[in-house]
């Protein structure tokens, strides 16, 4: 029977005198996310260098998946709690042995001692610990070097705690320490990679999506929902902004000269988000873009796409090559959602020869012959905006 949820928090113990407002944010991102999961009596309680989630009990591994997804956790252990005794400790060390179903061949005891008061050392305490397991354990051995299973002891102030699993977590920082960014998030695979990795380190995100009405379907605008909907099984809910881009792209292609056509859609794109951006109080954008991986995406056309806004641009993924970003799209469970097949704005308006290293002065040259204010009012005037949750 498990009393708590043991919590490492890794980086966020790095931190210097603002450590306290990033464990304090982490606290309340946990309650938020296991909020109905547990019982009335479930708690989460900050102690030095840990945080616990108090289960009195219940089955842990209802609280996993949760856990799993919230960012700063490195990882976490159901555990036993007992008094600083060592008679104690020995009974509840050899209950989680026996827990750990058929029986291994050998094992070992980790102990560690952060209340130097307990009258034991870690060795000692690991020597005491493993004899009272072996000997209640008849043909058991140990092995040090390579145990088949382990159960660690941890001796703090308030009182001891007994386990024998560790669950990696996703690491990180808690969202909501770094600020906010808004996230251009495409139906393809690089942009929710990029807002995971965004949030990761610690941004809130809303989302941004360019949907080009007729041209693109229905299915397009439903697979980024889906899209942000896995992005917010990570975060609690992600609000989404969809702008209505069709006009804008008419207009480009009616007057722009066709090789820029992309460099200027994304122009556009990079004003509207800016002005979403600062409506909600961002101070960023974050984008997909990856360095090489299509014409639009070498540093002399970032350079002419950001040319025309004074937010940074986070781009988490700029030095990825395209198999690592994959990677991570799978392990976060956007892949599959990815890969379905629709119709980009991008791709309706595809120039038959896209510039790949677009000139700024050249831009602005094309867009005089287009309204920018009116067409990028209009497009902020019509967006709509849906809040998704996650499942
Ligand atoms: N329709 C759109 N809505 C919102 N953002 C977009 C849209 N199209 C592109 N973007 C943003 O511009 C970035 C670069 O897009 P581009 O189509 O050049 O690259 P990509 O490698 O296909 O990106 P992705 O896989 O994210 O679609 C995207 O990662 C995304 O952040």
């Amino acid at each position: 029977m498990y009393d708590n949820i043991l919590i490492r928090y890794g980086e966020i113990g790095l931190k210097g005198k603002n450590q306290k407002d990033f464990l304090h944010r982490l606290v309340k991102n946990i309650k938020m996310r296991i909020k109905g999961i547990g019982n009335d009596e479930t708690k989460v309680v900050l102690e030095r260098g840990r945080v616990f989630v108090v289960i009195n009990g219940q089955d842990p591994e209802i609280f996993y998946k949760a856990l799993g997804t919230i960012f700063g956790i490195l990882s976490f252990s159901p555990v036993r709690k007992v008094g600083l005794d060592l008679d104690e400790i020995n009974k509840a060390a050899l209950e989680e042995f026996k827990s750990l179903g058929e029986m291994p061949e050998n094992f070992k005891v980790n102990a560690r001692r952060s209340f130097k008061l307990f009258p034991l050392d870690s060795i000692e305490l690991q020597r005491e610990v493993g004899h009272y397991i072996l000997v209640n354990t008849p043909g058991l051995k140990v092995d040090v070097h390579n145990p088949k299973a382990e159960v660690w002891v941890e001796v703090r102030e308030e009182a001891a705690y007994v386990y024998s699993k560790k669950i990696n977590g996703i690491g990180g920082l808690p969202i909501g320490t770094g600020g906010k960014a808004m996230l251009l998030l495409s139906g393809g695979i690089d942009s929710p990679v990029a807002g995971w990795m965004t949030m990761r380190r610690g941004l809130e995100i809303e989302a941004v999506y360019f949907h080009s009405h007729p041209y693109t379907s229905e299915k397009a605008k439903e697979k980024v929902l889906d899209l942000a909907r896995v992005l917010a099984e990570y975060s609690g809910k992600i609000k989404v902004h969809i702008v209505p881009f069709t006009q804008i792209q008419e207009a480009i292609s009616a007057k722009c000269f066709e090789s820029l056509w992309i460099t200027i859609m994304r122009r556009f794109m990079m004003r509207i988000s800016e002005r979403i951006a600062e409506q909600q109080g961002m101070l960023a954008l974050a984008t997909g873009e990856s360095l090489g991986q299509v014409a639009s995406q070498t540093v002399e056309s970032m350079h002419a796409i950001t040319g025309v806004i004074n937010t940074p641009v986070i781009r988490p993924l700029v030095c990825m090559d395209k198999r690592e970003i994959i990677d991570v799209s799978e392990k976060i469970g956007t892949y599959e959602i990815s890969i379905r097949p629709f119709i980009d704005c991008c791709t309706v308006f595809l120039p038959k020869a896209p510039k790949t290293k677009p000139k700024r002065e050249a831009c602005e040259k094309a867009e005089k012959y287009l309204d920018i204010e009116a067409l990028v009012q209009k497009a902020i005037d019509d967006t709509e905006v849906v809040i998704v949750k996650k499942g």
